[in-house]
Order: C-alpha cells, then structure tokens, then sequence
C-alpha cells in the first residue's frame, strides 16, 4: 500500500451459502466454475479473488454482465456485504477488521453511496433529504441547511428546496441523490448503476453533471455499470468482471487496443476505435526512409483528435514524449482505425 491508494483490494472472495467459508480455502473448490460450485457445495461465489487499487481522485468503474458480481463487490468495498475473505484496506486501515462503531464512522463520514432508485425520503422536501446525512452526524440545524443549500446550488437544483421527491423528474431526483451523497464531503463515492433507470438523454445529462462534479470537486468514485459507454466516458480505469472473476483491469484505450479476451473483446466490438484509442496504439516504428521533421504529438492523444494533423502533414507525424521520439503516425495508421473497426484487436 502507498499514500497513492485509497482503496486496496487484495484476494477479495464473497461467497453465499452454508459452507461459504471453505470455498476460499479450499484449492479444489476455488477452481470449480460457479456452475459446478453451486452443483456440488449449494454455494454461490459472487466476487472470486479480487484485487485492485484505487487512486485518489480516480473515477474507478466496475463493469460486467447481470449476475457478474459488480454489486456484491462494492458492496464489500464499505461492508454493506461482508466479505468471506480477503483483504480490503482503506485509508491505510483494514476495514475487514473494523468494529461496529468503526464502521459506522466510515459510512458516515468517510463514504456516501448514490443508489439506482435514488433511496430518496418521500415526505422530506429537497433540502431536508440532501441535509439527512449532516443530520444523522449531528450537525447542527443552521449548518447542515447552509450546507444543503450549497450543493443544491452546485447540482443545479436551485429553487427545488422546498419540492417534495415525488414532484421532481428521474434525473431531478437523482442529482437530489448526487447532492445528498456530496453534502457530508465523503473520501469516496459509491455510485450503483444510478442512472439506468433514466431515458437515454437525461443520461447523458447526469454523466456530464458527474464529469463536471468530478471536475469541481475532484472526489475519488468508484462506479458501477454495464453500459460500456458510460464506463468510457466516466472511467479512469475499468474493472471487467464476469462471473465474479476480474478479466480485465485498464484505461479505456488498453481494453480497446488489447483486450485480454473474447468476453471483453465482445464487450468492446461496436466503441468507436478512433474515439478511444491513443497514438500510443496505432503508431509504427520509423524506417530508415522516414523524414523525421514532421509535426509532433504526444502518446495520449485520440486518434480523432489527431486525424487533421496526421492527414495535412506530408512528413510522418512524431510520437514525442519528453523529448524522446517513441514511433510514427502517418495517414495510413490513421485511416486504417477510421476505418476498420477490428483492425488493432
Ligand atoms: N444475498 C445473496 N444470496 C445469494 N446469492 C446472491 C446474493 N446476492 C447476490 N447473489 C448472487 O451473486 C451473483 C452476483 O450478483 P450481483 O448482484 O453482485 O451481480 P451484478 O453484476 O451486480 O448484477 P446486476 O447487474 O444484475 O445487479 C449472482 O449470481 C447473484 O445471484
């Protein structure tokens, strides 16, 4: 562990069932399918040796199929889930070994959590939602409404205080959510796939307010969906899980240029390549016939954004980092990602 890390998950296994406990242990059982756990044990491993970091600031996202073991796994991030074993450090301190008053402190002043169904009060008007964690903390009246009404104003719910949830839209409710969740200032927000039960357009909508939030606020997340989209729009890194297992960990360009297999492979078919990848992935080497003068960009620049550049050059575009000269792009790696949705996989 560093000071680089606020959450570290090493071997992370929840496991329902009466003989949840042996399933970790036991090498025979850990290497059935969950099919064949379930056949012979009655058990069902939801999340199976886990392990990651997270850094401060980061937009962390869990991806995966229905079933795949995304809530479980996040739910033993703050131990809405108990673990049945592994290790899940926060902070520097192993929560797993937390008591009940620990816990408590963690989730109340450590964690907040932004649910699908908004989890909102309904006979609590906007303001008195969005100041319910600063009340059950015991701040006092005063503090906890001027603070309410600073982040109604910062989700753009201004002149909403006095509404009750019900007279408000989907997308109206869930930034009531994204308020209440920012108002007690938590370490680290959980996000369960809270915008899937909004139209398309109100979608967009809350990932911008949650790249703009994100933004102002720079809070560590870590966000739960199965929309590939949204998991590439929001995410720093995506965690792809199947069947409780992690299969990939990465920056949406290293899930597109090289995904570790078919599942995410599958995953990944249909992104706009020339959206998601970098130089970094398209560039060649320089041969001996290059003309080394051209125009130079940086190893994390989009493809998209570099399309104009590379095309108007009539010299090989530099790949430059920190002086050092690390390949080539010219025309024909660009339009090969334009065009050709399979070529780098
Ligand atoms: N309390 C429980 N008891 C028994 N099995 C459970 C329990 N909670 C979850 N599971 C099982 O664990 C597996 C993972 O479920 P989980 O809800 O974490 O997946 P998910 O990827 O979040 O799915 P979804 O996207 O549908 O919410 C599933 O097979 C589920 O049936």
């Amino acid at each position: 562990m560093t000071t680089e890390t606020v959450i570290s998950v090493r071997d992370l296994w929840k496991v329902f069932g009466h003989k949840a406990e042996q399933v970790p242990r036991s090498e025979e059982l850990k290497a059935l399918s969950r099919r064949e756990l379930i056949e012979k044990t009655g058990c069902t491993a939801a999340v199976r040796e886990v392990s990651f970091d997270v850094a401060p600031g980061e937009v962390f996202v869990v991806m995966g199929l229905s079933g795949s073991g995304k809530s479980t796994l996040v739910r033993c991030l703050t131990r809405l889930v108990e673990p049945t074993a592994g290790q899940v450090v926060f902070e520097g301190e192993d929560i797993l070994g937390a008591g009940r008053r620990r816990l408590r402190d963690l989730r109340r002043h450590k964690f907040s959590m932004v649910f699908q169904n908004f989890g909102l009060l309904p006979y609590r008007q906007v303001i008195d939602n969005v100041a319910y964690g600063l009340e059950i903390r015991g701040t006092s009246k005063a503090e906890r409404l001027r603070r309410a009404r600073e982040v109604i104003d910062l989700v753009g719910l201004e002149g909403y205080e006095h509404s009750f949830p019900d007279q408000l839209s989907g997308g109206m409710q869930q930034r009531v959510g994204l308020a209440r969740a920012l108002a007690v200032d938590p370490d680290v927000l959980y996000f369960d796939e809270p915008f899937s039960a909004l139209d398309p357009l109100i979608r967009r909508d809350m990932q911008n307010e949650v790249i703009r939030l994100h933004r102002e606020v720079g809070k560590t997340m870590v966000f739960i969906t199965h929309d590939l989209s949204e998991a590439l729009r929001l995410g720093d890194r995506i965690l792809i899980m199947r069947d409780g297992r992690q299969v990939q960990c990465g920056t949406g360009d290293e899930l597109v240029g090289a995904p570790a297999d078919d599942y995410v492979r599958d995953f990944v078919r249909d992104v706009p390549r020339a959206s998601v990848l970098t130089l970094r992935w398209v560039m060649r080497q320089p041969r001996p016939d290059d003309v080394l003068d051209g125009p130079e960009l940086g190893p994390d620049v989009v493809v998209r954004d570099a399309v104009r550049t590379v095309l108007a050059a009539d010299r090989p575009v530099k790949v430059v980092k920190d002086g050092t000269l690390l390949g080539v792009v010219t025309a024909e790696e660009i339009l090969t990602v334009v065009t050709d949705v399979e070529a780098v996989a």
